[in-house]
């Protein structure tokens, strides 16, 4: 086959296209960082290699020094790096720089605003990678050569980030990636030789291969009359430690930092760590991350998560899922067991006893991390409960264990500062309780304002009792699973019988009288509604409403059947109790009302009413209107 033969022109995926084009125009002003990229990619398929040879030793052809090679060239304008890793073959080449793998990447694409500085942020959270030698570059070409592979089965790759890319076979002795960068116009510092090494040092120091460059300084010693002098060599330019096995006190925040962003491909800093080596029976190291934003895929079910696992500093796998619960799963980092074997699967670690030991240890070390957070002044916790609350929320159903670790780090919005933001834990709560509460109560409503405004709290408002305000369509379910805290109940004010602990004698008897008072009425109701309302009651919680709905003790909550019917899930027949408020003037209208159609109307839309006042749906809402209409007709006189 001759090269011209073998050469295929072929077009980048349409995401992949997008996601150039924008990243070139909105990460120009960031444009160092392919350097980071490029240089993690092969720092990525040097452990993919290390980890390949554990079974095939052939793979290292002999030559097992693993290091990333940085050359630049100022007249040619190129800047290379070049690493002896797995290397691509060429489906492989063709599979991984032509495309973007990651599900939901078209959605992703769709949230992009044309505004540069929010999409560059929105784009440094996808993750860059590769694309991002197009910033700086107006030609890339890759050379590689997959370990264990003949040199016939080089590829060369290249592109001129538009929309097109052609591969074809070269030959390439060495195996590996060679990534060379024909720079822009206006990008020409990165072919500088000290530019370049202090990049490195930026963002690379931490990554546990040696990132060479030739020495620029000349040799100390002159050299020797008649000899040759010295060549330049190649030498690390950073750390080249696995920061790691560092103990902490070495290590800075600003390499922390751009650790993590090797780890989680962020573009951000995290918005706290958590470093530790534990000693004794099983031997580790963890070094968990918390990431300041949420991904865009944080919802996806695929969505990768997990930690780096390294077994004696070797690198084993990406994504190792079985070390963190799911609740946690926007946690990053890195472990790195002492006692695993090298050879260890995926398989093996879902059921190793030793993993089960560790995941326990480290989501303790995850909740630790996060309440010394919650404890710190300033947003930063603010900032991952915006973020991440919604996750930690499936905490108490998942791990029963940590309920309570859970629940002190849970936020809530509630009557006490009536806004939206969810700031007060369930201690703040407890702190506020009256003397006589011995429950913790909460509503529960399709969204803020009508969980703000419900009937149910009219009652809790007068008596001044607080209230916590749910509207994350999880809430009812937490609630469900969270069941008490601090020894204190969690009640439902829209669930069964309303039991203030607060109540006096005065307005018990009070109370008993109204339910005599309005024992005729009720029954009339009752007749009238049978086959819509479990029961009618006379209510104590109401002030200014009407009417209300209320959930029998044991029936499914409305914001959970409500999910429920939308996912197309059988839900369980159960009727409501309508609970009418006896002083209210519409209800006085009721009770004087002689006319039995009348009454049945009034009383549908009594009962319709306190439904839309929960943010319900009513059945017939047709029916609805009509009623309402004749009403108002009557009001005119006609
Ligand atoms: N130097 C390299 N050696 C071998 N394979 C590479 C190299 N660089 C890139 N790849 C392959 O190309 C794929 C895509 O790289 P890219 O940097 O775009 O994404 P990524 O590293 O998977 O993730 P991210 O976009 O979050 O950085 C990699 O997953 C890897 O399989």
């Amino acid at each position: 086959m001759t090269a011209e033969m073998n050469k295929e022109t072929l077009g980048f995926q349409t995401e992949a296209k997008q996601l150039l084009h924008l990243m070139i125009h909105s990460l120009y002003s960031n444009r160092e960082i392919f350097l980071r990229e490029l240089i993690s990619n092969a720092s990525d398929a040097i452990d993919k290699l290390r980890f390949a040879a554990l079974a095939d030793e052939s793979l290292l052809e002999g030559q097992g020094d693993y290091r990333v090679q940085v050359d630049v060239d100022p007249e040619a304008k190129t800047i290379s790096i070049d690493d002896n890793g797995i290397g691509m073959n060429r489906d492989e080449v063709i599979e991984h720089l032509g495309t973007i793998a990651k599900s939901g990447t078209a959605a992703f694409l769709q949230n992009l605003s044309g505004d540069q500085k929010k999409d560059s942020q929105l784009i440094g959270q996808f993750g860059v990678g590769f694309y991002s030698a197009f910033i700086v570059a107006n030609r890339v070409e890759v050379h590689t050569r997959k370990a264990g592979d003949d040199a016939g089965a080089g590829v060369l790759w290249e592109s001129h980030g538009e929309s097109e890319f052609s591969v074809e076979q070269r030959d390439k002795v060495g195996r590996g990636t060679r990534v060379t960068l024909y720079l822009k116009e206006g990008c020409e510092e990165f072919a500088d030789d000290y530019r370049v090494r202090s990049v490195i040092k930026k963002y690379s120091d931490h990554i546990s291969v040696p990132v060479m460059m030739l020495e620029s300084e000349p040799p100390a010693a002159e050299p020797e009359e008649g000899a040759e002098p010295a060549a330049p060599q190649y030498k690390a330019v950073n750390e080249a430690t696995a920061l790691w096995t560092r103990s902490r006190t070495e290590v800075s925040d600003d390499e922390y930092k751009a650790f993590y962003r090797h780890v989680s491909h962020d573009f951000d800093d995290p918005l706290t760590w958590s470093h530790n080596r534990v000693e004794g029976k099983l031997e580790y190291t963890s070094l968990l991350y918390l990431p300041k934003r949420a991904p865009f895929d944080l919802w996806n079910r695929d969505m990768a998560r997990g930690l780096k696992l390294y077994v004696q500093r070797t690198f084993i796998m990406d994504e190792a899922e079985q070390f963190l619960p799911m609740y946690l799963r926007f946690i990053k980092g890195v472990v790195d067991s002492n006692d695993l074997p090298l050879n260890v699967s995926r398989e093996i670690l879902q059921r190793d006893g030793q993993v089960e030991s560790m995941r326990s240890a480290l989501t303790k070390r995850a909740l630790d991390m996060l309440d010394k957070l919650s404890r710190q002044e300033g947003d930063d916790y603010a900032e991952f409960w915006k973020q991440f609350g919604e996750v930690l929320k499936e905490g108490p159903a998942e791990d029963f264990a940590n309920r309570e670790k859970i629940a002190k780090l849970l936020r809530f919005a509630t009557t006490h500062t009536d806004t939206p933001v969810q700031d007060q834990s369930l201690e703040d709560y407890v702190s506020r309780m009256g003397e006589n509460q011995d429950k913790i109560y909460y509503v529960v409503a399709e969204n803020f304002n009508t969980a703000k405004n419900s009937p149910h709290l009219e009652v809790f408002r007068k008596k001044g009792i607080e209230v916590l305000l749910l509207s994350d369509r999880i809430d009812e379910w937490l609630m469900g699973h969270l069941q008490e805290f601090d020894g204190k109940p969690l009640q439902d004010v829209a669930r069964g019988n309303l039991e203030l602990g607060e109540e006096s004698e005065e307005e018990k008897a009070e109370r008993e009288q109204l339910a005599k008072q309005s024992e005729g009425l009720v029954e009339r109701l009752a007749k009238v509604l049978e086959s819509s309302v479990a029961e009618v009651r006379a209510s104590g919680r109401l002030t200014d409403s009407p009417a209300c709905l209320v959930v029998g003790e044991q029936d499914m909550g409305a914001q959970m059947r409500r999910i429920m019917e939308a996912a197309g899930q059988p839900v369980p027949e159960s009727k409501p109790i309508l609970e009418v408020n006896p002083h209210h003037p519409l209800l006085e209208m009721l009770d004087q009302e002689a006319d039995e159609d009348r009454f049945a109307d009034l009383a549908s839309i009594v009962f319709d009413q306190a439904q839309l006042a929960e943010g319900g749906q009513l059945e017939d809402p047709a029916a609805y209107v009509s009623r309402l209409n004749k009403l108002l007709l009557t009001l005119s006189g006609r």
